[in-house]
């Protein structure tokens, strides 16, 4: 197994003529907590695109655990556990929050154009739909309607229907976006606790969440990696505080 399970190499995305990313080497160790952030519009999601194949890159590599995945499909990468958060795990609204953790899971054992086929295969489902409810503190919620959750209660549903697939890579897309302090607290401790047994890439610009969670930060500037490493060396990092205009003073 090599150290990194997510490399890319001189990854570059150019739309008509201007350059969103650039030459971008992004190493991810196994096991990590590693965020990307940036200034708005310096390639963080373009980046994030590009790994989850949304995007194509106009120029570069993307190894993952070792293989070359640059020319794989979407739904490719999802069978070889990089799963991005709040987008392929999408909940369905109408649905329990019961039942959308089933349905993930189901569709994990892949069979998820059958979920209406029978009770007995989505009852046999309920036990691991309501462990990872309960992981992420969700079990008292179970027959909710997703869509009368609160706000925080939805992104923790996000992240259990994410689980439920069960990815080695985890791709977290502005995790905190939009809570409550509170929310932002308990999101952060659940981040915390599944990273326990897996990888996590994470765009976030709440600095302070950063500052908690992640092992390593790569900073992004206009397309280009500025700066890498732990919190305390990036947040003193000259360039990284110009590129924030005295944000990252925060
Ligand atoms: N499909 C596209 N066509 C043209 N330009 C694009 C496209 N997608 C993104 N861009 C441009 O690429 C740059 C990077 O955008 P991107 O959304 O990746 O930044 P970001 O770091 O995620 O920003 P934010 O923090 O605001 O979400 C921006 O200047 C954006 O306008």
């Amino acid at each position: 197994m090599s150290t990194h399970i997510l490399e890319t190499q001189g990854l570059t995305k150019v739309f008509k003529g201007f350059t969103a990313v650039k030459d971008v080497n992004l190493r991810v160790k196994h096991g990590t907590i590693h965020a990307l952030i940036g200034p708005n519009g310096a390639g963080k999601t373009t980046v994030f695109n590009l790994l989850t194949k949304f995007l194509s890159p106009s120029a570069g590599n993307i190894i993952y655990d070792g293989k070359d995945i640059t020319h794989r499909k979407a739904a490719d990468i999802a069978d070889h556990g990089i799963v991005r958060s709040f987008q392929i795990s999408a909940v369905f609204p109408h649905l329990s929050v019961r039942d959308n953790v089933r349905v993930a899971l189901q569709r994990r054992l892949g069979y998820s154009y059958h979920f209406w086929r029978s009770d007995k295969v989505l009852d046999s489902l309920d036990e691991r739909a309501m462990e990872l409810l309960d992981a992420v503190g969700l079990a008292d919620f179970a027959d909710d309607i997703s869509v009368e959750l609160a706000y925080g209660r939805k992104r923790a549903l996000e992240i259990a229907t994410t689980l439920a697939l069960d990815p080695a890579l985890m791709l977290l897309d502005e995790p905190t976006q939009g809570m409550s302090v509170e929310d932002v607290g308990k999101i952060t401790a659940l981040i915390k606790q599944v990273a326990a047994d897996r990888t996590i890439l994470m765009v976030e610009h709440n600095l302070g969440v950063v500052a908690s969670l992640a092992d390593t930060i790569s900073v992004l500037n206009q397309g280009e990696i500025l700066a890498e490493g732990p919190y305390e060396e990036v947040s003193r990092n000259k360039a990284v505080r110009e590129a924030y205009m005295g944000t990252a003073d925060a």
